[in-house]
């Protein structure tokens, strides 16, 4: 697992009962190991999955034509029996090998896949990937009812990788995650139906459909504009959204599948990891993109007997999927010639479908990404097309690099300043744009627009930077707090210490200035003779205990005043998180009660 406790523990000595002085708090040291940002270049990682027979291949007594070795994870698909002999000579025994090979076509063989066999053998290894700052991409692809959509999202009793994913990632936090970071979690969900971009967190309305724009900028790359991304706390948050999204979500019932995608439909989690250190107010800062992508499936007009708007859905969807295909065709020819990242952005034609532009980077760049190919157990020519896809992805390459960012609290407070200064300067030219009535107006209206854009992505980015920050200190005076109430036991019984060692050592002092002499028989005896030479009697010895017992009380007076230094240092913490964020309650809660505990 990917989380790595070195970064995250922080020391406490309060649970030892001694008269030393706690050791001063240690804040946890913010390393960046420079090797995780150097690129990782990896293959895509290629899956198969066969699915079971359904109610129509049943019904028509359907032989299945996919054989698969778990051993070697070799696909074998076999030419299929019946037809005639020019056809059967057409369709040959193919076989393919690939990262894993999954047979879920017969749930009473050995080495049958379920849900969670897809979810443990890539999907917990992505999410590792994601906890260390690296984008990453899974996407299904295959032919219309094949399983893509049972794959990615699954049944409520049969969930599948994406609400997995989405569970995993906040048991990780729970069970894994540290004080000394904060998570941040959002989501957004949108489909591509017909060449254009639908919200699926923001319920379809009567009239008009709402399509989104695609836009690209320096900083965010290809993006999608005014796309709700909600931040969500736990997996009951994510469900909620997936269930809006699925009712949202276009399908409809062809001869193929009951309940058939017409879209693609991709979901997106991005993990913020915020870890901040106390002693430099430091932060270091991990985001990670999921992107889990359900693809409409291709289809072939003859099967699906599709007709008017489900005839049209079919030829866009299959038009994008040809982009599709011919993107992962020239990124295999581009891996397998290692040619260098310029030529192979002349030549990969992202911008021809929707699609491939927007899962440019998912495909080709900072990603680390794998693809499962979903296939039917009877339909050969498909299930080859399928397969061809399959084997070329296998040889694409990504560079993906871990997203890390370091800055202090200070750098921080000034990129919210230069943000409220770029929307201040973008409100200003929006403004006097709007009030021009030139011959250019129309031209300056869409450069307006345009501006317009920037300035909400500005004020959305600034809102968000805010509420990080925010969470940040939250999450530091929480820290703070609860070290400061570990050590308030330890504090007061050092207290009550110093206190009975000081009367103690009064007491001593006092008797050994005054020593009371006890008359002995003896004594009794010579009674009348010492009282001259009383005060003539020292110690010739060296050994001065009075001096070694104000030494003692010197030392402790030293080490109390060093935890009264400590408490007062908490306090500056925790006032100056307060100062810059707020809540004067708690603050002055502490205060008090440190002031009364010194
Ligand atoms: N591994 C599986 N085990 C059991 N049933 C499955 C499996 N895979 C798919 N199915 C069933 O097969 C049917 C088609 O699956 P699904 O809707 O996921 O296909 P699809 O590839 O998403 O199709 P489309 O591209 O048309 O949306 C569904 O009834 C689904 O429940």
């Amino acid at each position: 697992m990917a989380l790595d406790h070195r970064l995250y523990g922080y020391q406490s000595n309060a649970s030892a009962p001694s008269l030393r002085a706690p050791e001063p708090l240690p804040s946890p040291t913010l390393t960046l190991d420079s090797s995780v940002n150097t690129p990782d270049s990896a293959n895509v990682k290629v899956v198969v999955r066969v699915r079971q027979f359904v109610k129509r291949e049943i019904e028509r007594n359907a032989q299945c034509i996919i054989k698969m070795d778990p051993e070697t994870q070799t696909t074998t698909l076999l030419s299929p029996s019946g037809g005639d002999a020019s056809s059967r000579a057409r369709k040959e025994e193919k076989s393919f090998v690939f990262d894993k090979s999954f047979w879920s076509h017969d749930a009473n063989a050995a080495h049958y896949a379920q849900q969670e066999d897809i979810f443990a053998s890539f999907g917990s290894e992505f999410l590792d990937h994601n906890f260390d700052g690296y984008h990453t991409c899974i996407f299904a692809y295959g032919q219309t009812g094949s399983g893509k959509s049972y794959t990615m999202m699954g049944t409520p009793q049969q969930p599948g990788l994406i609400p997995r994913t989405c569970e995993e990632l906040f048991d990780r936090i729970r069970r894994e995650g540290d004080q000394n970071t904060t998570y941040n979690v959002h989501v957004s969900y949108f489909e591509v139906y017909n060449e254009h971009v639908r919200d699926l967190l923001v319920p379809k309305r009567a009239g008009e459909p709402l399509y989104l724009k695609i836009r690209e900028s320096q900083t965010d790359g290809v993006y999608v504009q005014g796309l709700t991304d909600s931040p969500v706390k736990c997996y009951e948050d994510i469900e909620r959204l997936m269930q809006i999204g699925d009712l949202n979500r276009t399908t409809a019932s062809t001869k193929m599948n009951d309940t058939s995608s017409r879209s693609h439909a991709v979901f997106t989690l991005t993990l913020k990891q915020i870890q901040h250190s106390l002693s430099n107010d430091e932060t270091v800062e991990r985001t990670a993109r999921m992107r889990l992508v359900d693809l409409a499936g291709s289809e072939r007009a003859k099967s699906t007997e599709a007709t008017g708007q489900r005839l049209v859905e079919g030829g866009k969807i299959n038009k994008s999927l040809s982009t599709l295909g011919r993107v992962i065709a020239a990124l295999a020819n581009d891996g397998n010639q290692q040619k260098g990242r310029n030529n192979r952005r002349e030549k990969v034609p992202y911008r021809d479908s929707v699609l491939t532009w927007l899962l440019r980077d998912s495909l080709g760049g900072n990603s680390k990404t794998a693809m499962v190919a979903c296939i039917s157990p009877v339909d050969y020519d498909e299930t080859l097309s399928t397969l061809r896809y399959a084997d070329q992805a296998k040889r694409i390459r990504t560079r993906a690099h871990a997203n890390i960012d370091a800055r202090s609290a200070a750098e921080r407070d000034a990129q919210i300043q230069s943000m409220q200064e770029t929307i201040r300067v973008l409100q200003s030219t929006i403004l006097s744009s709007r009030n021009e009535r030139s011959e250019r107006v129309k031209r300056e209206r869409e450069e307006g627009e345009r501006e317009l854009e920037d300035y909400q992505k500005e004020v959305g980015k600034m809102h968000r930077l805010m509420e990080e920050t925010q969470l940040v200190s939250d999450n530091k005076i929480r820290h703070l707090t609860a070290e400061v109430e570990i050590l308030r036991p330890t504090l007061a019984k050092l207290g009550l210490e110093n206190e009975t060692l000081k009367r103690h050592l009064s007491l001593l002092v006092g008797e050994l200035k005054n020593p009371i002499v006890l008359p002995t028989l003896d004594d009794e005896a010579k009674d009348f003779d010492v009282h001259e030479d009383e005060d003539d009697s020292e110690d010739d010895s060296g050994y001065d205990e009075s001096e070694v017992t104000d030494n003692l009380a010197e030392e402790l007076q030293a080490e109390a005043a060093h935890i009264i230094e400590q408490l007062n240092l908490f306090r500056r913490r925790v006032g100056d998180d307060h100062l810059r964020f707020g809540n004067v309650n708690t603050i002055a809660e502490m205060d008090e009660s440190a002031v009364s505990q010194a």
